[in-house]
Formats: C-alpha cells, sequence, structure tokens
C-alpha cells in the first residue's frame, strides 16, 4: 500500500505541517518532519482524528462528472493539442479513473485512465498517443512487436532501450498484420507507458514487464499526486485558480506556477484526502474505492464551479481562511519538468532559487560544482529533492517518429509477400558463401579483406515463390547495419560452420536478432568438412535459446554446405515455410513506404539508393523522400539490372532522382507531390542537427564531470570519415565511436561518402582532427593542403585495419602508465674526487645491473639521499654502456657529490607499461 508523507496529509487534511505535527504528536505517533512517511493505520487514525467535516460532502456528489478528474492530467498541459486530436478536448476522464477501464472498453484513450496518478503519461504525447490514436495505431501497426508476443525471444523486448528503437520503427512493415503489437515496447512512447506500473499495456504484452523496471515508475509512484494535475486545471481553470488552489494538490503545482507563493489556504474540512486516492491506485477494497469517490467528489466540488466557469456554486470556495503565508514555507514541493541533462543554472532556474544554493549545499555534501556544469537527469532529480522538488523528466517528441507514424491498414487490403531474410554469423562461417550459393552467384572475390562491403539485395525464386534476400556484413564492425538489417528483415538466417561452432559473432547476431523480434532460422554450414560436427553446434545453442524442433525445441536447423549445396534446397523450403506461419502481408494498393538498405553518390547517376519496399508500390515518377534527401523516381533498377517500372512490397530496386544521398537504414515514403517529399527531407535534417548536437553534448554524470575535470584528462580525439558508400561511413563510425574509453572520447565531426576533399582537410585542420579514408583517395588540392597544413590522412582498403589503427593511435594519446623497474644494486667501496667530475664513487655491483642512462637512487642507512640520474659509468678510464653484477665501476652523480663508502646504490627506470 502507498504511503503519505506528513505534509501530503496535512495538506489533504487542510491542516498545517506545524498542525499536523502536534497531531501526530499527541497522538504518540513519532516522525521527524513533514516529509517524514506514514503508515496506512497512521494515516487512517490521523484521519479519523479530523475527519467530522470532511465526510458529508463526499458522500453525495460522487457519480457525477468523473471527466473532471481528468484535469488533473499532466499531459493536457503538454499535450494538450495532441490530446484535442485525440477526441477529447481535455483529456476527459483520463489520469483519474482508477478503475481505469480497461483498453477494451474505450479504445479512444483508456490507457490513461488506468493511470491513476494521472501524471506521467499524459506528458508524453506519445505515450498517451497509443491510447488516444482513434486509429488505434498503437498496437496494430508495428509488427515486431506483434510478431515477439508470439515468439518466446520476444521476451527481449522489454528489455530492451526502447529510446534505441526509434529510428526503426517506421520500417514496421506489414503493420497491422500482427494484431498482439507488442511492439510498442520497443518504441519511445510505448516506454512511456512502461514506466507506469499501472499502464494498460501491460498486460497486454506479456514481455513488456521488463519496463516495469525504469526507474521513473517507481518515481512516479511516489510523486504525491502532484502538481501534474495542476497542469490539467490550467487548460480548463485558468480564470478560478485562486479558488482552485484551495484543492490542496493543487496547491504545488501552483506553487511552481507562481513561483512558489504559498497558496496553500486552506480550504475547509471539507476536502477529504485526494493525495490518498491518487497515491493508492491498486487498492482495490470497497473501503478505498469509496474513499476515491470521495476525492472525486471533492475534486468535483472544487473545480465543478471553477471548471464550468463559475456556474455552479462554489461550494467550498467558502471555508477558505486566509493562512498567514510564512507559516509554512517548508510545506512547498515543488514539482518540475527537466530535460535529460541541464545545468546547474537551469535547473536553479527551474526550482526558482538562487544556483549559488544549490552550489552550497552541494559543497556541504563534498561536491564542488559550477553554474555551468551540466548534470544529468539522475543528478538533477537528487538535487532537487534536497530543496524539497520533484522531478519529472521532459518528453522529448521524436519529430521524426511522428512523421513516420501512420494509420492501421485495412486487413482485407493486405496481400501476402514475399519474407525479407538477411544471413548472420560469425566471420568466415560462410555468409557470403551461402548467399552466393543460394543466388548462384559469386560474390566471394573481389572483396577487400573479405568483408561485405556493400549492402545489396536480391531476389530468389524457389518453386515459384519469391524470397527477398538482403546481404548484411559480417564483421562487427557492421553491427549497427546489421541491426537496421534486421529491421527491414523477417527471417534471419544464423550460418554457424558445423567444424567452429558457436563464436561470439554469432551469439551477438543472435542478441540482433531477438532484440528485433525476427525469426531465426539456423544454417549449420560446412558441413562437408570432415570435422563438421553438427549436434556440438546444435547442443551450443541450445543455451541461447535456440532448440531443434528435433529436441523438443521451435527453432529451426538446417545442415547445409555453400560448397556442396547440399541442405539449400531444405533451407529455401524451410524459409518458406517460416515466411507462410508468419503470414507475411501489405497492402500493394497503397503509396510505398521503406527502407534505403544502401546509397552511394555516382558520378555519373547522381546519388544512387537501393531501397526495400515494404508497403505500396512504388512507380517511376513518384516524389519520394528518404531521411534528408528528396526527388522524383526518376529509373528505377531491380536485382539483376533490370529497368522495371514499379516495385511492389519487398522488393529491393535501385532507385535514381535523389537529390541527395541518403543514409542506410532511412525510412523512404512516397509522397503526394515533391513538395511535401521536400518538407519531409527538410524537417529530418532539421531535427537531425538538433540530435548531433544533442549527441556531441556529453553525458556525464555528476560524478564523473568532476573527477574528469579535476583530474584535467579528458582528451578528445576528432576523426572525419570519408567512404565510397553511405553504409561504410556509417559503420566506420559506429566502430570508431566505440573506441572511445575513459580518457580519451572518439568524436566524428564528419562524415561523407566521396573522395577527401580540400574542405574536409581545411575542417580537420581546424579542428584538430585525422581524417580516415575508406575506400577513397584524397583529390589533388586536399593532399596538398594536408602536406601544408600536417593534416594526418589515412587511407584504408579494410575497414578492421582502420580501426585497429585508430586503435593504436589512441593508446598513444593516453596518458602513459610509468612503473618504476629495478635494475641492480652496488655498494659503494671507495670514493675518489676528481676536478672537473667531482666525486667519483668507486663500487661493486651487487646484483643486475647499471646502465649508463638509468636513475638511481643513493641510500645511507635506509634513507634515501639522492634521487637522480647517473651522469658517468665507467669501468676503469672508460665510459661504458652497462656494468653487471660481480664487477666494480665508477659512478659520477649529476650533481651529488656526498657520496660515501657504504653507501648503497639502487639502479631503476621507468618503464611504460602497455595499456
Ligand atoms: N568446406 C566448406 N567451406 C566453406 C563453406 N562455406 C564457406 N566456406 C569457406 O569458408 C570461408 C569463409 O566463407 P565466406 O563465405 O567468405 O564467409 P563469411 O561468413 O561471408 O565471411 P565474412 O564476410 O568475412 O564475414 C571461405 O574460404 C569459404 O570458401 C562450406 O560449406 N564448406
Amino acid at each position: 500500500m502507498s504511503k503519505l508523507r506528513v505534509y501530503e496529509l496535512a495538506k489533504e487534511l487542510n491542516k498545517t505541517n506545524k498542525e499536523m505535527l502536534t497531531m501526530l504528536k499527541d497522538k504518540g505517533i513519532e516522525v521527524a518532519s513533514h516529509m517524514s512517511t506514514l503508515s496506512d493505520e497512521q494515516i487512517s487514525s490521523m484521519k479519523k482524528a479530523s475527519a467530522p467535516k470532511a465526510a458529508e460532502p463526499v458522500a453525495e456528489e460522487a457519480p457525477k462528472k468523473k471527466n473532471i478528474v481528468q484535469v488533473f492530467r499532466p499531459q493536457n498541459t503538454q499535450n494538450a493539442g495532441r490530446q484535442r486530436q485525440g477526441q477529447r478536448p481535455q483529456g476527459s476522464g483520463q489520469g483519474q479513473r482508477p478503475q481505469g477501464s480497461s483498453q477494451g472498453q474505450r479504445p479512444q484513450g483508456n490507457n490513461q485512465g488506468q493511470r491513476p496518478q494521472g501524471s506521467g503519461q499524459g506528458q508524453r504525447p506519445q505515450g498517451s498517443g497509443q491510447g488516444q490514436r482513434p486509429q488505434g495505431t498503437s498496437q496494430g501497426q508495428r509488427p515486431q512487436g506483434g510478431y515477439q508476443g508470439q515468439r518466446p525471444q520476444g521476451s527481449s523486448q522489454g528489455q530492451r532501450p526502447q529510446g534505441g528503437y526509434q529510428g526503426q520503427r517506421p520500417q514496421g512493415s506489414g503493420q497491422g498484420q500482427r494484431p498482439q503489437g507488442g511492439y510498442q515496447g520497443q518504441r519511445p512512447q510505448g516506454s512511456g507507458q512502461g514506466q507506469r506500473p499501472q499502464g494498460g499495456y501491460q498486460g497486454q504484452r506479456p514481455q513488456g514487464s521488463g519496463q516495469g523496471q525504469r526507474p521513473q515508475g517507481g518515481y512516479q509512484g511516489q510523486r504525491p499526486q502532484g502538481g501534474r494535475p495542476g497542469d490539467g486545471r490550467r487548460d480548463g481553470y485558468q480564470g478560478n485558480r485562486e479558488g482552485y488552489r484551495n484543492d490542496s494538490r493543487d496547491g504545488r503545482r501552483d506553487d511552481r506556477r507562481d513561483g512558489g507563493r504559498d497558496d496553500r489556504k486552506k480550504t475547509g474540512p471539507a476536502i477529504p484526502a485526494p493525495a490518498i486516492t491518487e497515491q493508492k491506485p491498486s487498492r482495490t477494497k470497497p473501503k478505498d474505492a469509496h474513499k476515491k469517490k470521495e476525492y472525486k467528489k471533492d475534486e468535483r466540488d472544487d473545480r465543478g464551479p471553477k471548471g464550468k466557469k463559475g456556474k455552479a456554486p462554489a461550494v467550498q470556495a467558502k471555508p477558505v481562511k486566509p493562512q498567514p503565508k510564512k507559516e509554512e514555507p517548508e510545506e512547498k514541493i515543488k514539482q518540475i519538468i527537466i530535460p535529460e541533462s541541464l545545468t546547474i543554472q537551469e535547473l536553479a532556474d527551474k526550482m526558482k532559487i538562487q544556483p549559488s544554493a544549490i552550489v552550497k549545499k552541494l559543497f556541504l555534501q563534498g561536491k564542488i560544482v559550477t553554474v555551468n556544469q551540466e548534470v544529468d537527469y539522475d543528478a538533477a532529480e537528487e538535487i532537487a529533492m534536497e530543496f524539497d522538488c520533484l522531478c519529472e523528466k521532459e518528453e522529448v517528441i521524436d519529430v521524426i517518429e511522428e512523421l513516420l507514424k501512420e494509420d492501421e491498414e485495412d486487413e482485407k487490403k493486405m496481400k501476402k509477400r514475399p519474407p525479407v531474410v538477411c544471413v548472420m554469423g560469425h566471420v568466415d562461417h560462410g555468409k557470403t558463401s551461402l548467399l552466393d550459393a543460394i543466388r548462384d552467384t559469386d560474390v566471394t572475390q573481389g572483396e577487400a579483406g573479405g568483408i561485405t562491403q556493400h549492402i545489396g539485395a536480391s531476389v530468389v525464386s524457389v518453386n515459384g515463390e519469391k524470397i527477398t534476400f538482403l546481404d548484411t556484413p559480417g564483421h562487427e564492425a557492421f553491427t549497427a547495419m546489421r541491426m537496421r538489417g534486421a529491421n527491414s528483415t523477417d527471417i534471419a538466417i544464423l550460418v554457424v560452420a558445423a567444424d567452429d561452432g558457436v563464436m561470439p559473432q554469432t551469439i551477438e547476431a543472435i542478441n540482433h536478432a531477438k532484440a528485433a523480434g525476427i525469426e531465426i532460422v539456423v544454417a549449420i554450414n560446412k558441413i562437408d568438412k570432415p570435422s563438421a560436427n553438427i549436434e556440438r553446434v546444435k547442443q551450443e545453442l541450445t543455451e541461447y535459446e535456440l532448440i531443434p524442433e528435433d529436441w523438443g525445441g521451435s527453432t529451426i536447423f538446417v545442415p547445409v554446405s555453400a560448397h556442396t549445396k547440399e541442405g539449400i534446397d531444405d533451407l529455401m523450403e524451410m524459409i518458406l515455410l517460416t515466411a507462410e506461419v508468419m503470414e507475411l502481408k501489405a497492402n500493394p494498393i497503397r503509396r510505398a513506404r521503406g527502407l534505403v538498405i544502401e546509397a552511394e553518390l555516382d558520378k555519373g547517376k547522381g546519388p544512387v539508393a537501393t531501397v526495400l519496399v515494404q508497403k505500396g508500390t512504388l512507380r517511376i515518377g513518384d516524389p519520394i523522400a528518404a531521411g534528408s534527401a528528396y526527388g522524383k523516381v526518376r529509373a528505377m533498377m531491380d536485382d539483376r539490372g533490370r529497368r522495371v517500372k514499379e516495385a511492389g512490397p519487398s522488393m529491393p530496386v535501385e532507385i535514381l532522382g535523389l537529390n541527395d544521398v541518403p543514409n542506410a537504414g532511412e525510412v523512404f515514403v512516397a509522397c503526394g507531390n515533391e513538395k511535401e517529399a521536400r518538407s519531409f527531407a527538410e524537417t529530418f535534417i532539421n531535427q537531425g542537427r538538433v540530435k548531433m548536437l544533442e549527441e556531441t553534448k556529453s553525458k556525464m554524470s555528476l560524478d564523473d564531470l568532476f573527477s574528469q575535470i579535476q583530474e584535467g584528462n579528458l582528451k578528445e580525439l576528432g576523426i572525419i570519415v570519408k567512404a565510397d558508400v553511405q553504409g561504410s561511413v556509417e559503420a566506420l563510425k559506429q566502430s570508431l565511436i566505440k573506441i572511445s574509453n575513459e580518457e580519451v572520447v572518439v568524436k566524428i565531426i564528419h562524415g561523407g561518402v566521396g573522395a577527401i576533399n580540400e574542405s574536409d582537410v581545411s575542417l580537420a585542420a581546424a579542428s584538430n582532427a585525422i581524417i580516415i579514408g575508406f575506400n577513397v583517395r584524397p583529390d589533388a588540392t586536399a593532399k596538398e593542403t594536408a602536406d601544408r597544413e600536417g593534416v594526418d590522412m589515412r587511407l584504408y582498403r579494410v575497414i578492421y585495419n582502420a580501426i585497429e589503427d585508430v586503435e593504436a593511435a589512441m593508446k598513444g594519446m593516453l596518458e602513459p602508465v610509468f612503473e618504476e623497474k629495478v635494475l641492480g644494486h652496488a655498494e659503494v667501496r671507495q670514493t675518489f674526487k676528481a676536478s672537473g667530475v667531482g666525486t667519483i664513487a668507486g663500487s661493486y655491483v651487487l646484483d643486475g645491473l647499471f646502465e649508463r642512462d638509468c636513475t638511481v637512487r643513493v641510500t645511507r642507512d635506509g634513507v634515501v639521499i639522492y634521487d637522480g640520474k647517473l651522469a658517468s659509468l665507467k669501468r676503469f678510464k672508460d665510459d661504458v654502456k652497462e656494468v653487471k653484477a660481480g664487477y666494480e665501476c665508477g659512478f659520477v652523480f649529476e650533481r651529488f657529490n656526498d657520496v660515501k663508502e657504504g653507501d648503497l646504490v639502487e639502479s631503476f627506470k621507468m618503464v611504460e607499461i602497455p595499456r
């Protein structure tokens, strides 16, 4: 059961904190402060003590206007516009119906209804969008999600950082085909819901459980009904705020808005316990239900008049007693909405306090911060708590996500479409060979470094049915693309070499496929090899929940040989079978939409993009937008280079006519006209800029930031990446960024397709960056400028090497770690004075050795009397390089002559410890 804090109960009962504390004391309940929590028994005992008047008004008005309650919902503020779209201008009823009407009952927005706190969701337009969207976009549209629901692997969804998938969601091809639509979990918006334990969606998604883990969820729970509600009221009640504030819960909100004014005036005894109601959403006991009703009634009472702009008699307005403002300053619990990261100054502004107050407080806790220091949400929340301020994360609306949102498709228009398949697996397990065997072509030759460099796609016909294969690259460097490949795909063939078994990238591939909710068909390759061990592979894969059907599992395993072609037919058959079970469908009669698989700049043709149509039909002349590029389809080629006039669902085509090279993985959409396409692309460009700015902003926790700054060792390695195709640019970028470590941050300051030109070099010179060219060369001027400016420009044909080199360079950049290595010891047996030289210490090397340039330490009776360089090392009269144990020698120390017989000399060297 939820607990209340003293101040909350005080508000609820219209007491000042002081009064409440006194009452508690009288009752013998020990509390430390107004922030202390009370148990249920304590709460009810206190309520009883102050109840009599509160009870009456409650009982009568209960059933009336539930919808007023919704005004509490925070979304109303932030999403006001959105909510309106969603049929309910005031977001009626949403937050407050604890009974929460299950979704089924109220398709338009029931989600919200389920969340009694009314906080979170509403604020997030996206989150709420699910419930609100009349189209019911939410579930049905996202195929992967839905799909997952059916599959055991689906569970992984819950664990995934939903945010990460934002970009990918749009691909959600074949939307609406899978009504379960568990995919929500993957979407950022979905996540919003997940945070709220009560979220109606959870019930629908078995996997969704993971989401409950998110911290905000818990946080919301603690939050007293909070100011959020006040927001809602703002919509409808602004004019009446004064009276409104009488409602204790609003007080906080009002505080915030009014700059901490003390609004918490007593409303009189008539207000029962609003706070309780909101805080105990899960209560089912009749008693509580009753309370809730009471509360609502009161809410209605309170707001009724105001909400209706003063029409009804304001029952409660009368008992308002002007309260001496100074009495309860401690009572103010502010509520603020803050972004993912902000500066101390900004945080202070939000809390309406002086930034110095934060600095001081943190200083007293031993943390030194400056006002301009950026802190992340968690740190900010912690700080805010210190000032009795509750935080809520600002919801970032993904404009692109919104732009790509689609209505659900009409089931009747859906037609069967070919499956889209990708091949994944560890390096050299035979992905390319298998694809070649399938396509009966030979792509393996001519590849640099054995890495599949270019993403392409092809269509294979098997028994009159088509299968679309995407060439997904195999090396780790292509993780990013593989992810995209995974999302554009229905089925992944996991290639595992029968002689090698499960390897790191096999596991990685499994994880990616599972995360994206893709069906996995295992191809155990190289069975022609004598060392092949099919059973071992099966055994190893069981660890990753890939259990063969003959072992009682549900994963299809097909032993194949790319060399002898054995099993290839079986594999194709299994893919078709899997596809059939998946009932892959798409509506071919609509504007096309799909994914950019690969794009490059062709000297003659201009930007060329290989796209996979996922829905609808793409035709020559169609205006399209793909990420930041747009144009009109001028020409289309199929996978065999034949010109085609149109491309339907699951068909890959190369298109000409875009004004720019779009990024691989980007969604393309056919638009009504070119103007529409252009504005679409512009939105992407703008959003991309915003994102880039956000990404470059370093996000460190307060602690990290502090220690980093203190040590002053935060370094940055700027890199400019140029490659022949966009896919390689992306792959390199991803891999390079990953090399970042605690001391050196790799920052890709620019990436692009094409030769390294002068502007790249000048950018590198200006930002002290290096240039990495992959399969490209610098043009003449660029080379000249680079030589002149001393810009480091490196050219590669294999991605591995580029990454390796950068890694090495970074090691050089890291602060070297030195360790003292003792070389040997010697004893001074006799000393001589030589004019112009100083004292020569005739010594005997006891152990180890002495080198000419070594450092020495002279100790006398255990005390170090000299620590420094050896000026000379001689044997007899000659300078020598080194003297070993058992030999006599003469030392002269740099600027030290006070050496005596019997002194011990230790030689040592500082050696760099490799990282
Ligand atoms: N004996 C045998 N060798 C195979 C088979 N399939 C692939 N190979 C060999 O295994 C090696 C790697 O094959 P690839 O197809 O290049 O492997 P890959 O997984 O695409 O490799 P990357 O693109 O580097 O990730 C090549 O030497 C192939 O000839 C097979 O079925 N039997």
